[in-house]
């Protein structure tokens, strides 16, 4: 209670050059690029998919998807609803029409409320353990993405909320000093783990990051941008527009170079979960099943209720 208060080494030689001067007929690894001529058939051609928790946009002209998260009242990742990002992640990263997308919410004021609380409380091992493997499952299918991937985040994004903006390739805020963003995993009493804290640490640093996360701290967007957090802010009926210009700058760039780009910078950080995935299941189960951090997300959640009252 007392702490809920306070590749690959792959030469960029004759290909890069090639891919640049064919970068109109690029291929997203074996995927065909979609033609920038339009043909009367392929105008205005879009594609909607809504499962309970996810609805997902794909303009097959642009190749772009918005992928909305709709999960009432705060979109906090639930299993059901992990389980649901990753089906619809897979999907999008199999559809050979699809090279960007924007990952946005649904919900007022709220981008995601993080993990939810509900899933780690009270819970038998098995499930936690189950929920994790699903937490690493989300990211690790976002940290590897080939698409661009870029995070209209359009409210709070506390925690893991703020771990899957994280994982995109470009975040842009709504300028609204009501939203905030951060890992605050130590103001609710529990601890980022090792995958949390190199994800933040590959883009604010570390110094940024060891008093980001040790003061759990929750930035306003401006704060957020200042610290590199959020790349940019926009009036909040801005966030999806800019959203659309940035996944299309992206898109701009020779497509293999950028995916091997990435896939190197992420690498290391990737390998480091997937060769220590059950250690890490086994700690997050230990760790939260202790009867300490069960009382301190009771008390965390308390908190929550009385600031509704
Ligand atoms: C040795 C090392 C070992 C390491 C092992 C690992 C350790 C564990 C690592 C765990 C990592 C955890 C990551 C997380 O993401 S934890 C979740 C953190 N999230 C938060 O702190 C956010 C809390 N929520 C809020 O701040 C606000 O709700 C928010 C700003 C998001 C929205 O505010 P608003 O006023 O719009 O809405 P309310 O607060 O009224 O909320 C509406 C209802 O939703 C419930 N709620 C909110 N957040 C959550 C949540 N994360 N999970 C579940 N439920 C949530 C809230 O209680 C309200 O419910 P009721 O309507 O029923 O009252």
């Amino acid at each position: 209670m007392m702490a809920v208060r306070s590749c690959l080494g792959v030469k960029f030689g004759v290909s890069g050059l090639l891919s640049q001067l064919t970068s109109s007929t690029r291929h997203h690894g074996s995927r065909p690029c979609v033609s920038p001529i339009l043909t009367p058939q392929h105008r205005n051609t879009s594609s909607s998919s809504t499962s309970s928790k996810v609805k997902v946009d794909l303009d097959q002209n642009t190749g772009v998807a918005v992928m909305h998260m709709q999960s009432p009242p705060v979109n906090s990742l639930s299993l059901d609803f992990i389980t649901e990002l990753c089906i619809s992640l897979e999907k999008l990263e199999m559809d050979k029409g699809c090279r960007g997308l924007i990952i946005t919410s649904s919900q007022p004021k709220v981008f995601s409320a993080g993990l939810d609380i509900l899933e780690m409380y009270g819970k038998s091992p098995e499930r936690c353990g189950e929920f994790w493997k699903s937490v690493q499952e989300l990211w690790l299918k976002l940290y590897s993405s080939n698409m661009v991937t870029i995070a209209a985040v359009n409210g709070s994004s506390p925690a893991g909320g703020c771990l899957m903006a994280l994982t995109c390739d470009y975040r842009i805020m709504a300028d609204n000093p009501a939203y905030s963003i951060g890992l605050n995993e130590t103001q609710l009493g529990i601890v980022a783990p090792f995958w949390f804290k190199d994800t933040l640490m590959n883009t604010i640093g570390l110094r940024n990051s060891e008093m980001a996360l040790q003061l759990g701290l929750l930035y306003k967007p401006q704060d957020a941008l200042k610290v590199g957090l959020v790349d940019q802010v926009v009036p909040e009926d801005q966030v999806l527009p800019a959203a659309v210009k940035s996944v299309n700058k992206w898109l701009a760039v020779p497509e293999h170079a950028r995916q091997i780009t990435k896939s190197m910078m992420r690498k290391s950080t990737i390998d480091r979960l997937t060769s220590n995935r059950e250690a890490d299941i086994q700690n997050f189960v230990s760790f939260i099943t202790r009867e300490s951090i069960q009382k301190s997300l009771r008390g965390y959640m308390e908190l929550l209720k009385q600031k509704k009252a």
